[in-house]
């Protein structure tokens, strides 16, 4: 069984200054600039806690999935992000014990990653992603 870290932890917003308010005051850093990620319809802030980070998200398209959450639910925790060494090989163990992802293949995420979500019923109510670095990036 592979050991997993927290990656991220995602909150969506739909401002991102407005939603950084808790963060800054908090005294968190955003890391770098923020990113379009245009295959997923969202505009991404990250702010560095220890190993993991928390990721604000905007929709950037009324087609984003992020768009539909906030119209339903309001702004507020969107999905938790477990790190993998190697998504296609999670991918393959997982379906195999049963799991419902929500995409066929690994797609683009932030800062060069590949992600893949697994359904909120499968995940007990909660949306859950794995996240797979390119070779030594830090987060
Ligand atoms: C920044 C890029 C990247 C990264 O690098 O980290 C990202 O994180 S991108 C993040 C945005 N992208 C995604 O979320 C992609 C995966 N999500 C989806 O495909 C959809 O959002 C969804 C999960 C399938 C939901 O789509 P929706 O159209 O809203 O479908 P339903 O309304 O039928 O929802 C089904 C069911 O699931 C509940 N739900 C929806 N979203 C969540 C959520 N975030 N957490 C928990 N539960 C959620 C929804 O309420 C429905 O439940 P029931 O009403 O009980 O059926
Ligand atoms: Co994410």
């Amino acid at each position: 069984m592979p050991v997993m870290h927290l990656d991220h932890v995602a909150i969506v917003t739909p401002d991102l200054d407005l939603g950084s308010a808790p963060y800054l005051a908090l005294g968190l850093q955003p890391e770098g600039p923020d990113e379009e990620v245009g295959t997923q319809g969202v505009r991404v802030r990250a702010f560095v806690v220890g190993e993991t980070l928390i990721e604000l998200l905007t929709p950037t398209r009324p087609d984003s999935p992020i768009a539909a959450f906030l119209e339903k639910r309001g702004p507020g925790l969107h999905h938790t992000a477990y790190r993998v060494d190697d998504l296609d090989a999670e991918m393959a163990r997982l379906r195999s014990e049963g799991a419902r992802f929500l995409n066929e293949a690994p797609t683009p995420g932030r800062a060069g990653t590949r992600v893949a979500f697994l359904h909120p019923k499968w995940g007990a109510g909660t949306l859950i992603e794995l996240v797979e670095h390119a070779p030594g990036a830090a987060h």
